[in-house]
């Protein structure tokens, strides 16, 4: 018998599972459905890095749901799955931690989709899918939103009427499974930086960052939405309201097309006129590519400034995410113009990919901390059905 844990990390063009065991870090297998629709490419492999055959439809993230858990039930004739953990970016106001999902639960998340439309829908999918899949396994949901509860309210609101902050227009904040990872990680790694006031840059297809202070999150970039803050692949970032309202007005734009614009047709795709892909961009050479780039660089620049401000000051910068975690680049550009913050990096050491990227003079310590929020959501849906958790030393 084979017993392990699922979990699901639908991103916005992506599915990532991992079956983990009843203990340790390490999934026995992991899988990645990428730019699912007709393009769509499914890859399975175990911890050992030997490929799982899976095929099927992965024209939709079900679809692709179906393919990875026929392909995991092949390869695991005896599979006895405990419980699916599920990544669901919008928790709404109050929930602070992981929830073991019920019909009410699944109603009151559906409801959250509007806030959400690129992740919430295929989020909830998943999990509906994984029910029929594995009836009577636990389901749980572990929120984005979570670890962005301990904002003070000057961070958690904006200057409207209190009615609708009352009605849950209010600045949430997400990435919060990649955070909450990354201050545990911190903790055990640099335990005098986790007490501290830490910037993490989240620097992937979606992007964000969190001033955590003593591992608890004051400030993130995003807030009612997944729209705020830093450009992302395909997403604006921070726009002036303005903006919106010129688009209703004088081009009569339907709030559906606005959505399309801002969602799925804006940041880097947007500005660059060719890809929402920062490799592709890098590679690129033409002088929208690069403008895209200088443009996600400097307002990077001025959210790390806006972080420390929040927390009124900066021990360290994390980076992850895809672009965090691999491109020098931009780890090197948007550090650039920092040493005013105490900001330095070596190039040696940032070339190489090291741990701390920063040189010794620095003042503040930049550091590259690969995330995981699979595991993140694997220790969630183990402690919900009662799996003793040790953490690693
Ligand atoms: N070596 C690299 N150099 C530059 N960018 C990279 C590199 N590897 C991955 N990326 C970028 O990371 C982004 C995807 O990040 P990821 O965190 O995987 O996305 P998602 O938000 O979908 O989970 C893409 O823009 C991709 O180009
Ligand atoms: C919340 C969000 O932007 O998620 P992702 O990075 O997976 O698109
Ligand atoms: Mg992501």
């Amino acid at each position: 018998m084979t017993q392990a844990v699922l979990t699901l990390n639908a991103g916005s063009s992506s599915l990532k599972v991992s079956l983990f065991p009843t203990t340790g870090d390490v999934p026995l297998a992991s899988g990645l459905a990428d730019r699912i629709g007709p393009e769509g490419t499914l890859r399975l492999k175990t911890a050992a890095g030997e490929a799982i055959a899976a095929t099927g439809d992965l024209t939709s993230h079900a679809g692709a749901l179906a393919a990875v858990i026929a392909g995991f039930r092949a390869a695991w004739p005896d599979l006895d799955l405990l419980a699916v953990g599920h990544r669901v970016v919008h928790g709404g106001a109050d929930r602070a931690r992981p929830v073991t999902v019920d019909a009410a639960l699944l109603d009151d998340l559906a409801r959250l989709a509007p806030f959400a439309p690129l992740h919430q829908p295929h989020n909830l999918a998943g999990i509906r899918t994984a029910m029929a899949a594995f009836p009577g396994v636990p389901q749980v949901a572990c929120f984005d939103t979570a670890f962005h509860r301990s904002h003070p309210w000057v961070n958690d609101t904006f200057a409207l009427p209190r009615a609708l902050y009352d009605e849950g227009v209010r600045r949430y904040g997400f990435h919060g499974l990649s955070y909450d990872y990354i201050a545990g990680e911190l903790a055990r790694i640099a335990p005098h930086l986790a007490e501290g006031r830490v910037v993490v840059a989240h620097l992937g297809n979606g992007a964000s960052m969190c001033g955590m202070t003593g591992g608890r999150s004051i400030a993130s970039t995003m807030g009612f939405s997944a729209l705020d803050g830093l450009p992302m692949g395909t997403r604006s970032g921070q726009v002036d309201p303005g903006v919106l309202l010129y688009l209703m007005d004088q081009k009569g734009m339907t709030p559906a097309e606005i959505s399309d614009l801002l969602y799925k047709r804006s940041g880097l795709l947007g500005l660059s006129g060719l890809s929402n892909d920062m490799r592709e961009l890098e590679a690129a050479g033409t002088p929208e590519a690069a403008e895209a780039i200088d443009y996600f660089v400097f307002r990077c620049q001025r959210e790390i400034g806006s972080m420390a401000a929040a927390m009124g000051g900066m021990d360290a910068l994390i980076f992850c995410g895809g672009i965090g975690e691999n491109s020098r680049l931009v780890r090197t550009r948007i550090c650039d113009r920092l040493g005013w913050m105490g900001i330095e990096i070596d190039p040696g050491r940032n070339a190489a990919n090291a741990q701390v990227i920063s040189s010794d003079m620095a003042s503040t310590t930049v550091m590259v901390v690969p995330t995981n929020e699979e595991l993140v959501i694997a220790r969630a849906a183990r402690a919900a059905v009662g799996l003793a958790e040790r953490e690693a030393a």
